[in-house]
């Protein structure tokens, strides 16, 4: 527990209602309880980390110094948003919390019971609002929200609440996925922890300018691509905060998409479309902590994919990175299963690395986009070598592994990058029906379609979560189905399922899909179709 003298809550501006002074009580036990990473202290009160704890009717403001002994220069950026990330999460399980914000204790404030942080929201009468780049505010200016990529058509986020999951492998195998699908793709790697993505393409620094002096991407296996490690010269990359965000912003924004230039410093333009890239693919580093979370707010995302491997741990991270972009406003587009088993090249058995039960999907409350398994050759599958394109050359094609392909096909039809795809004729419209009637008129449909037949609804949002309910109409398991999912626009989305034909099997718990649209049978489910855009 923490030292009862030390600095550990206040109260702000003026006397705090009474359950605010109660909320600032429990969050302050909450906080007193969590252990920080090595190197921070025992204690978050004790060790100067958490100055000040403010509430304001369920809003819970945290001020955290990371420089407590003033050797901030020493600690690594992970290691300060793992240490801020426990400490949000504590405070968000405290009941009551609705919204945590922390913020950086200000280097002047020694912030006694009395302490005032910059950036106090509450000091003007007026505390933060979801989707304004304040919930995870240390160290960072405000998000340039409103900032569009010139000639970029849509940009998708891949992020994962932890390190080492495969977002590198995912952002890769998307952008290749897409680029084999014939679209104009770009990669750009804000990875400040670890922009592996040179080294898996092959490009090297520096960055070279166009004549208009903005930075050149290089194009690889078709995938035009921007590093935050071609900055770094080979160096580690300690960025953190405002300079990590103000850095990335300016390469990003000022990357000269559609205009390459070679490894040899010989120009080339994409021409003919308006557009430079039909698809701008973020590798955004790993965590819930501030530079995720105020890249994707900076940028005009169009959705997120998530990275998570099947263990229980890193499911209910993502869920809790997943209803934190959500709350900003960045839609996740699903999730990416990697590490989803491993297939011994012996016995031809496919075993779980991780708790078997555990369903991404399910747990996450999004689409399952693609599933890739551990496989000790993917990357050197998704990888250019030094002498160029080896796997988009006529003989080196088929080496691009399926499952970017069928990643690649599942976030082509959740951006509606083929806006000339037809809504399925006959589709069951069901938008603006409310939930249960919504269900049951889906339910009603799938019993009444014919054995072979095909189902269609469209819905305003990703119908994901109907699938359950057709299963059920249909009288067999999810992992029977085989559903595609697109989107059309902005408010249509269509689910085609086609109901498997008489005497098929049903399946195992062919009936214990529940109400709320989620299957109790750990399996497939809610799994889209995956073909090509
Ligand atoms: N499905 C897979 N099968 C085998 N190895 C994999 C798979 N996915 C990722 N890896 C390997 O795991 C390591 C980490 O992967 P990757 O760099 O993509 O993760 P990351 O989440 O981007 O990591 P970081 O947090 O460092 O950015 C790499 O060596 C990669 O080749």
């Amino acid at each position: 527990m923490a030292d009862d003298s030390a600095p550990r809550c206040g109260s702000h501006g003026g006397d705090p209602a009474d359950e605010d002074t109660a909320l600032v009580e429990r969050a302050a036990d909450a906080l007193a309880g969590v252990s920080l990473p090595d190197g921070l202290g025992d204690d978050p009160f004790t060790a100067g980390v958490v100055t000040d704890v403010r509430a304001d009717t369920g809003t819970v403001t945290i001020a955290v110094s990371l420089d407590p002994a003033g050797t901030t220069g020493d600690l690594d950026p992970e290691t300060a948003d793992t240490a801020v990330e426990r400490l949000r999460s504590a405070v968000f399980e405290v009941p009551g919390v609705e919204e945590v914000h922390v913020e950086e204790a200000d280097a002047g404030d020694d912030s006694g019971p009395d302490g005032t942080a910059a950036n106090d929201a509450a000091a003007g009468g007026e505390p933060h609002g979801h989707g304004e780049g304040d919930h995870n505010v240390h160290e960072h200016p405000e998000p340039a929200a409103e900032r569009t990529l010139d000639g970029v058509d849509h940009v998708v986020a891949v992020a994962s609440a932890k390190g080492g999951v495969g977002k590198t492998t995912v952002s890769v195998a998307l952008a290749r996925g897409l680029a084999a699908a014939g679209l104009d793709v770009g990669l750009f790697d804000a990875d400040v922890y670890g922009p592996n993505v040179p080294e898996l393409l092959d490009v090297e620094g520096p960055v070279r300018a166009t004549e208009d002096g903005a930075a050149a991407p290089v194009e690889r296996a078709g995938v035009e691509t921007m590093s935050v490690g071609l900055l770094s010269d080979g160096g580690p990359l300690a960025w953190r905060g405002s300079m990590a965000h103000e850095a990335l912003s300016e390469l990003l924004f000022d990357t000269a998409w559609g205009h390459t230039v070679e490894g040899d410093g010989d120009g080339g333009e994409r021409g003919g479309d308006d557009a430079a890239l039909d698809v701008l693919v973020l590798d955004v580093p790993p965590g819930t902590g501030d530079i995720p979370l105020t890249i994707t707010q900076s940028v005009p995302v169009d959705g997120t994919v998530l990275v998570s491997t099947p263990a229980a741990t890193a499911l209910s991270d993502t869920a809790r990175f997943r209803d934190l972009l959500d709350e900003n406003g960045v839609p996740a587009l699903g999730v990416v299963r990697n590490m989803d088993g491993f297939t011994c090249p012996t016995c031809g058995d496919t075993h779980d690395l991780f708790d078997a039960d555990a369903d991404p999907g399910e747990t996450l409350d999004t689409a399952v986009l693609a599933s890739l398994q551990f496989d000790a050759s993917l990357r050197e599958r998704l990888a250019v070598d030094a002498d160029g394109d080896r796997t988009t050359d006529a003989t080196g094609e088929a080496e691009l592994p399926d499952a970017a392909r069928e990643l690649a096909s599942a976030v082509g039809d959740r951006l509606a990058l083929d806006d000339d795809a037809p809504v399925p004729e006959a589709a069951v419209d069901v938008r603006g029906m409310p939930e249960r009637p919504r269900r049951e008129h889906v339910r009603a449909e799938a019993a009444d379609t014919a054995p072979g037949g095909t189902l269609s609804v469209v819905d305003a949002a990703p119908p994901d979560s109907l699938l359950s309910t057709v299963a059920d109409g249909f009288g067999c398991a999810i992992d029977r189905l085989d559903p595609r999912v697109r989107r059309h626009d902005d408010d249509r989305w269509s689910l085609t399922v086609e109901r498997p034909p008489a005497g098929a099997d049903p399946g195992p718990d062919a009936t214990t899909a529940d109400r709320d649209g989620r299957n109790s049978d750990g399996g497939d489910a809610d799994r889209p179709e995956v073909t090509g855009p």
